[in-house]
């Protein structure tokens, strides 16, 4: 059954039991779910395959940045998982983005989506000052975000408060893909440039990527309804 709401789960677990009992409490027609660094380097492949046979579209989130022509491979070989939604690094170029954009035209099958991360949402701008970058995130998230489409992905990873700086000058085609999304009430954790749901779709969210919230509440599946309501307020 297809998913009709814009949030995407983080399953970030240590183990695949552990994800794959928080995705039994969830509705493959209500979320999507996301797969990142912990829980691929703990479970591998095996857990995204796990996670489609429970009729979940999977966003392998591994943030891929490397030489062109190894990234491209990586981004292929995520292709042949089939997952539906795959990134990189824009701050790894344009023949970066571009030879991994090129890998998937050339597959003949379904491809995945791919998008490609700006500005991480746990970074503000003294953190970019640190790195040697003298710019605000959202003059950076711009830069990259315009890169980006220059390149032919299919949209970024940014946070909720730059979206209607970007839904307005990269149009409504170029998806948004947004972290940092807080519910009003609860902890930001490591977050900096946070936004709630309600206020992320209002921005131009394609999709809300949301994590603690609901792997952490005390009832998993009744936070996300909370915040499903919380969209249609
Ligand atoms: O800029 C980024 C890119 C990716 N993420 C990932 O999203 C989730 C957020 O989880 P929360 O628990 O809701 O904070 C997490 O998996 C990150 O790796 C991000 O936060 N920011």
């Amino acid at each position: 059954m297809p998913c009709h709401t814009p949030i995407i789960v983080a399953l970030d677990f240590a183990d695949a039991a552990d994800a794959l009992a928080l995705a039994d409490q969830l509705n493959p027609s209500q979320c999507r779910v996301k797969v990142g660094k912990e829980l691929f380097t703990s479970s591998g492949p095996a857990v995204v395959d796990a996670l489609q046979a429970k009729g979940f579209e999977v966003f392998l989130d591994l943030k891929f940045h490397d030489i062109p022509n190894t990234t491209a491979s990586a981004v292929r070989a995520a292709a042949e998982l089939g997952v539906w939604m795959v990134n990189v690094h824009a701050g790894g170029g344009r023949r970066m983005m571009e030879a991994c954009r090129e890998v998937l035209d050339r597959r003949s099958g379904a491809r995945p989506l791919l998008t490609a991360v700006t500005v991480l949402t746990s970074m503000e701008q003294e953190d970019l000052q640190e790195v040697g970058m003298d710019i605000e995130p959202m003059v950076q998230v711009q830069r990259l975000a315009r890169l980006t489409q220059d390149c032919g992905l299919d949209g970024v990873v940014c946070s909720a408060r730059e979206a209607k700086a970007l839904r307005s000058a990269l149009g409504d085609d170029f998806l948004l893909v947004t972290p940092g999304i807080r519910p009003a009430e609860a902890s930001a954790d490591d977050q900096k440039r946070i936004v709630t749901p309600r206020q992320g779709l209002d921005n131009g969210s394609s999709y809300l990527v949301i994590g603690r919230p609901i792997t952490r509440a005390e009832q998993p599946a009744q936070a996300l309804q909370a915040i499903i309501a919380s969209l249609a307020e």
